[in-house]
């Protein structure tokens, strides 16, 4: 790099003759240390970096900053170099040092600023509005599944649900995990009719995660698609315009920014080590919070994003693929991209979704999704809380109070019950019913049951998170000012009554303060005959509904008995909170 009036750079030009392929730098290094011409046209080095900034080399001598603009603009970004102190006006990236060059143009020049976001997310944008869908680009959806995935259901729900027709959507799916066999069957059976073609790659194929990437590529190219749109089991794409706002961008490659709920853990790089692996850039942590919005140009993304096709025609596998020198598919991939100097995108520009953790999803237990209350929140929550469960919250709803100080509640969903039920049958091992009871202290029970503890099936944990969570909230709807403190339940169980097993319950008061009841099945469907009795008020609820939760004083007051089950088989689970 260098700048000068026209009459000095020329005899610099001219000095000595020079072959094209010749080396150009040694040519102006020579010349420069020729004193005597160095003098003559008066050549200085700027070897403070005051002019002209070369990146590479000296990535970690260079901060991004930004200063007030004294006329009451935006802000103002610039490059610092740290060990000189000076802010150069020109900056050079080359070779590897492309991604830091990339990072700062995010910003430079008025790229971005505090008031209105990103200045230029709006240049190159299409408009799909008003377009008849055979009129929208071809896209050519692939879906993978190379990890078993919490919640996958609903992923895939959420993509076919994307505002986008399938009339102009291929569908693509890699299933590399035999647990999800049948949610992938469920989901081509139920929707693979509506869209342009299928093609399902089964675990039993034995396709590397890497060749399917490939292949969709070309399937892709197969059916001149237009958009090629890759979407990991673990995107949990929560909003419906994601698809179409993407091709609106208008980039090569752009994917929405998707993050753990909570967590660092997201789609993207903000930067590069030497050796190309994860590095935190400086806004990262802005950019995974929303606390910066944009289009930022990014080395690294995975999990979701687009590629015009215009990119499949340019290369084909032999240049453009997943496999690369040991590296993840995603790696090698977006590796070669930078290589090829394909500008890779994120936005954060909307809300698009987030990503699903699968750090402790054990497909060992029955129902592993039910383990995920904290890993998993929101999908839990969509999954397994019943959907008027919020209604009881409003300031003016009064719960249901079929007896005295015993209140009715929706809490949990229908998935819920029957999970439950899953996780104990499953598990099997239902008590004697008998006093004797060596799985609590002091070994005998009173009032004994048939039932499963919540943490012989490893679910204790889970099930105080529910208590505190969801039901806590429902006890101060019934009894005010109490339980401004975490539960505290030591007896969660499950109950299972039968006409040839136990079909009732003596009249007991329970070692709680308070009691809650969660009825998993349908009487006059699953059983007939059972209920609970308050002896006292000598009032019944029979009518009890799957995911419904009674609430009631454990003792003194709530004197009360199971009913008799006279047919089926009647299953609650029961907590005895504050012993
Ligand atoms: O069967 C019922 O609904 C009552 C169960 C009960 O009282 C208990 O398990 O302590
Ligand atoms: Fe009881």
């Amino acid at each position: 790099m260098y700048m000068g009036y026209i009459p000095e750079v020329l005899k610099l030009l001219e000095r000595e003759p020079i072959e094209d392929t010749a080396d150009d730098q040694l040519y102006f290094t020579m010349a420069y240390l020729d004193e005597d011409f160095r003098n003559e046209i008066e050549m200085k080095l700027d070897h403070k970096s005051e002019i002209f900034q070369n990146i590479y080399g000296v990535e970690m001598d260079l901060d991004l900053y930004s200063e007030e603009d004294k006329a009451g603009g935006p802000e103002r970004y610039y490059v610092k170099n740290r060990s000189t102190g000076t802010k150069p006006a020109v900056l050079h990236g080359n070779g590897p040092s492309k991604h830091v060059l990339n990072y700062f143009g995010n910003y430079i020049p008025n790229m971005w600023n505090i008031d209105e976001g990103c200045t230029k997310c709006k240049s190159r944008q299409i408009r799909l509005k008003n377009k008849a869908p055979y009129e929208l680009p071809l896209v050519f959806l692939a879906i993978f599944i190379e990890l078993n995935t919490p919640f996958l259901e609903e992923q895939l729900e959420k993509i076919h649900a994307l505002d986008y027709p399938k009339e102009m959507m291929h569908l693509f799916i890699h299933n590399n995990m035999k647990y999800h066999s049948g949610h992938v069957k469920n989901f081509t059976e139920k929707y693979g009719a509506e869209y342009l073609s299928v093609k399902h790659i089964t675990p039993e194929d034995g396709t590397a995660e890497w060749r399917a990437r490939d292949l969709s590529l070309d399937q892709c190219m197969a059916k001149n698609c237009d958009i090629y749109f890759s979407v990991d089991s673990i995107a949990a794409i929560t909003n419906k315009q994601t698809l179409r706002l993407l091709i609106e961008q208008n980039r090569t490659v752009v994917g929405p920014m998707l993050a753990r709920n909570g967590k660092a853990w997201s789609n993207f790089w903000g930067a590069l080590t030497k050796d190309g692996f994860y590095a935190r850039s400086s806004d990262y942590l802005d950019i995974v919070n929303n606390d910066k919005r944009g289009l930022w140009n990014v080395p690294y993304i995975a999990n979701c994003y687009m590629v015009n096709a215009t990119l499949l025609k340019k290369y084909d596998r032999t240049v453009l693929n997943f496999n690369k020198a040991n590296l993840d598919p995603d790696m090698a991939f977006c590796s070669t991209l930078r290589e090829l100097d394909v500008y890779m995108y994120v936005s954060n520009r909307g809300d698009f979704g987030h990503l699903i953790n699968y750090d402790t999803y054990d497909i060992t237990r029955a129902e592993p999704d039910m383990y995920q209350i904290f890993d998993n929140e929101l999908e839990w929550e969509e999954r397994y809380i019943h959907k008027d469960y919020r209604s009881n919250l409003l300031p003016d709803h009064v719960p249901r109070q079929p007896c005295p100080d015993v209140f009715w509640f929706p809490i949990a969903s229908e998935k819920f019950a029957k999970a439950l039920i899953n996780m104990m049958e499953s598990y099997g091992r239902w008590s004697s019913g008998k006093n004797e009871d060596d799985r609590i202290e002091g070994g005998y029970e009173a009032v004994p049951t048939r039932d499963i503890h919540m943490t012989q099936v490893g679910f204790d944990p889970h099930w105080i998170q529910f208590l505190k969570q969801f039901v806590r909230p429902l006890v101060l709807k019934g009894f005010q000012g109490y339980s401004n403190h975490t539960p505290h339940s030591i007896m969660n169980f499950a109950v299972r009554y039968r006409p040839d097993e136990q079909p009732f319950l003596k009249p007991h008061h329970d070692t709680s303060t308070y009691t809650i009841n969660i009825a998993l099945n349908q009487v006059g469907v699953d059983y007939e005959g059972g209920g609970c009795r308050f002896i006292r008020y000598n009032c019944s609820v029979v009518d009890t509904k799957p995911g419904w939760i009674l609430i009631h004083p454990g003792k003194l007051t709530h004197y009360h008995e199971g009913l008799y089950v006279t047919k089926g088989t009647r299953y609650i689970m029961v907590s005895f909170v504050d012993p």
